[in-house]
């Protein structure tokens, strides 16, 4: 568990801060990289989010999504570039750095605290906790305030880490796979608390995880970050609306792929079948092709198996 200066589920906040302080964008990276060594963990990687925004940070084992969220948190600091959190530079500010809640992947509690003691220390700790909010919600999920939290089940470990999070009213929530380990109940509860507090909150959450299907209906915004390198950083609804699955003759596929960016390419001898990038409400005419929309899932798995494809802000190709 981290408290004090750096962000951790308990750590202070400060009201005063976050209502003086405009915020253009709730997180800004520029060209940040971190080395461990001699690996490159994230390299050059760029990318802002406005504020009020349901981030997912999706990508394979050794991606760098829990390094690039231990920058964010301050808990790490970059080899290259910066990371601005409304407009305030990481590990700059103590008052900044309050603002963020993290949520690390193992759960920062302690087994041998009750419920309440864990409650008391974050409210000890935090200027903003909301108590009430805190009681009201673990009393509305059936935990025992009286239990020790080693004796609770995983899910509900997780819905007291996500409950002191939130309570202590950050304005951006970090969380490392917030899901990991649980069943898919469990997985389906905790997104479900954490959109109802982000309903009420109008936080910024920035979670990252494996599974794109728990993400679906709950995030907003998608990152997808592959080889340590921001592959896509873009809102949902806009990188579904421009991308296309087409299917329709093998002979005239590579006449598409001239004309637009061809994420994934399935051919049989007479049919292809291709999931390319288009310009926002440009309608498909050619009548020799179908064109259909892509789910979330199937987006990030095409740009997962071809790591040196991007769709960083525009598309620069249009239909025709
Ligand atoms: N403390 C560390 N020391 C050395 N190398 C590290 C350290 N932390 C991470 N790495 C390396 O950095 C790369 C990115 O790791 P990171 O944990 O950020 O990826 P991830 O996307 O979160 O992976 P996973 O999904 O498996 O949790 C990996 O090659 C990893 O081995």
């Amino acid at each position: 568990m981290t408290a004090g200066r750096t962000a951790g589920i308990f750590g202070g906040g400060s009201g005063e801060y976050a209502s003086s302080t405009p915020s253009p964008a709730a997180l800004e990276a520029v060209r940040l990289g971190k080395r461990y060594r001699s690996t490159w963990a994230l390299r050059d990687c760029s990318l802002t989010v406005p504020a009020g925004r349901v981030v997912a940070f999706v990508g394979p084992n050794g991606a760098g999504k829990s390094t690039f969220l231990h920058l964010v948190a301050g808990l790490i600091a970059p080899t290259r570039g910066s990371v601005r959190l409304f407009g305030e530079p990481v590990g700059q500010r103590a008052e900044a750095l309050a603002r963020v809640a993290f949520l690390a992947q193992d759960k920062p509690l302690y087994d041998g605290f009750t419920v309440a003691d864990m409650l008391r220390f974050g409210h000890h700790l935090n200027p903003r906790w909301d108590d009430s909010f805190a009681r009201q919600r673990l009393t509305e999920l059936d935990i025992p305030l009286n239990r020790k939290v080693g004796k609770l089940s995983g899910g509900q470990q997780a819905q007291v880490a996500l409950t002191i999070a939130v309570a202590k009213r950050p304005d951006l929530l970090v969380m490392d796979e917030p899901l990991a380990n649980l069943d898919p109940v469990a997985r389906h509860d905790v997104m479900r608390s954490l959109m109802a507090a982000v309903a009420e909150t109008q936080m910024t959450v920035v979670l990252s995880s494996h599974v794109v299907s728990d993400l679906t209906n709950a995030c907003d915004w998608l990152v997808v970050l592959n080889r340590g390198q921001v592959q896509i950083s873009g809102e949902v609804d806009e990188l579904l609306a421009t991308h296309r699955l087409l299917s329709g003759p093998a002979e005239l596929a590579d006449g598409v792929a001239a004309r637009m960016p061809v994420i994934s390419d399935s051919r049989s001898e007479r049919q292809a079948d291709l999931l390319a990038r288009t310009s926002p409400g440009t309608p498909w005419h050619d009548p020799r092709w179908t064109a259909s929309g892509v789910s979330l899932e199937e987006l990030v798995l095409a740009y997962l198996r071809r790591p040196d494809a991007t769709s960083l802000p525009h598309p620069t190709l249009t239909l025709s």
